[in-house]
């Protein structure tokens, strides 16, 4: 049994949802299929929220009819029978109802969640609506009877397993499952989500979940490239990726795969495979245990970062230094990606400012703290990468022209991140591109 995953382009457009149909329904492997919201849905959804948030319900009301209006023309153009169209109709029914209604409901962070869980609903059952019209036989399986979280927002792995194979069994003869991406319960049971870009992690975990025989990440590029093509001019496909070097491209903003989803795969060795939707003969990208060479593969950047620098002379040979600073991230749930040390300083990295002002009060009693926002962390991945002086010097002589404020290598051999004012994000890219590709 196999897992394809459709990202939000891939099932954005009636044609693109037909087109899905029949990469689907290309080979007789029985499978489940994952799909995420149609592209543009997530972030409205999100706009919707952020409007009852602030107590605008007018605005939201009227965010939400302009969807309403944009899924009522997509309907028209999918259902070609008069009773696929009743389907669908009474669908757009359900769903917007549902919205209205919680315009009217004070609003809470747990119904946040529930009109963010509308994209995949909506986009699951329209598909299985347009399957039922072609005659292709399949069943909804509802994600939120089987993906759950626990309270720290980690993935239930073994419950996950047990739910979703006892689901198949029932099902034994079913060749093809439709579930949503994204959405999941929590520990209080209710409608939750696995963070925007979600849909990844659901494809891998499912994977993991019942030993698929590969997991394929269907988007609207090529598989994963050796820049981030949004930012630069020219990028190439990296055909073959190791776990630990997809994991890292993913963490480090390679925006192709959601940051978590590359450990459920690993751990259970389940090749996952990269490909476009828009171009299925594209060879896409295989990640796999194996690293298919040595070197460099491709950069990656992640925005949104602080740097906090923390200098004190009591750190000269102070054992549980190091320790003390830790401790006040981790009780402020705060994670830190990189790390730089030297006698008399200490430098780390955080992507989430909200707990900031009491991190720094705190560490004041360490030492002085210093505060450095907008940065950007670039990822240099590949395999082995200090094995060749040549890759490190080509690196460094890559960025001269750039202030580079921290570097950091050592923690894995496939990465070397470096750290850069934001407003350097696009010339770093861009010069790596041409010093280690060469493009
Ligand atoms: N290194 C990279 N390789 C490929 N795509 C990348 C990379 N970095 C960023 N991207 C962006 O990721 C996009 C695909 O991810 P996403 O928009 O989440 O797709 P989907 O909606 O199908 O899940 C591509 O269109 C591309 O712009
Ligand atoms: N719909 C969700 C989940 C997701 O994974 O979407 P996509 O596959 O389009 O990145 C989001 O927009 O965050």
């Amino acid at each position: 049994m196999k897992v394809m995953k459709f990202g939000g382009t891939s099932v954005g457009k009636p044609q693109r949802m037909q087109e899905v149909a029949k990469l689907i329904t290309a080979d007789s492997e029985p499978k489940i299929v994952v799909l995420s919201a149609v592209s543009g849905t997530t972030n409205s959804l999100v706009e919707i929220g952020n409007l009852l948030a602030s107590g605008d319900r007018s605005t939201a009301k009227q965010k939400i009819d302009a969807l309403e209006a944009q899924y009522q023309q997509f309907v028209s153009e999918l259902a070609t029978t008069e009773t696929a169209l009743s389907a669908a109709k009474d669908i757009l029914k359900e769903h917007f109802e549902f919205l209205n209604i919680i315009l009217k409901i004070s609003y809470s962070e747990a119904l946040s969640k529930d009109i963010l869980a509308q994209g995949e609903l909506l986009s699951t059952k329209l598909f299985s609506v347009y399957l039922n019209q072609k005659g292709i036989n399949h069943m909804l399986l509802p994600a939120l009877d089987f993906m759950s979280i626990d309270n720290n927002n980690e993935p239930q792995v073994p419950q996950i397993k047990t739910k979703i194979q006892a689901i198949l069994q029932q099902n034994a003869s079913t060749p093809l499952f439709i579930t949503q991406g994204f959405i999941c319960r929590n520990a209080k049971g209710e409608v939750d989500n696995l963070k925007r870009g979600g849909s990844d992690y659901s494809a891998s975990l499912i994977a993991a979940a019942i030993n698929a025989s590969v997991c394929e990440i269907w988007t609207d590029i090529s598989g994963m490239h050796n820049n981030d093509p949004r930012v630069v001019n020219k990028t190439i496909p990296i055909e073959q990726l190791s776990f630990d070097e997809a994991a890292e491209l993913a963490y480090f903003g390679a925006k192709i795969l959601h940051p978590a989803s590359i450990w459920p795969a690993q751990q259970y060795n389940i090749p996952v495979k990269l490909l476009n939707t828009m171009e299925p003969q594209a060879k896409g990208t295989l990640i796999s245990e194996q690293a298919a060479s040595q070197g460099v593969k491709a950069v990656a950047a992640k925005d949104g970062i602080t740097a906090v620098k923390i200098k004190s002379s009591r750190m000269l040979l102070a054992y549980g230094f190091l320790r003390k600073v830790f401790e006040i991230f981790e009780k402020h749930r705060t994670s830190i990606d990189m790390i730089t040390t030297s006698e008399v300083a200490v430098s780390v990295t955080i992507d989430d400012n909200s707990a900031l002002p009491q991190i720094i009060k705190e560490l004041e009693v360490l030492g002085t703290v210093e505060i450095e926002k907008d940065q950007t962390i670039i990822s240099v991945v590949g395999n082995e990468l200090a094995k060749s002086n040549e890759t490190l010097q080509k690196l460094f002589t890559s960025v001269q022209t750039v202030p580079v404020t921290m570097v950091s290598y050592g923690g894995s051999p496939h990465n070397v991140s470096l750290l850069v004012p934001s407003s350097f994000k696009q010339q770093t890219l861009q010069l790596l591109n041409s010093g280690l590709f060469g493009l």
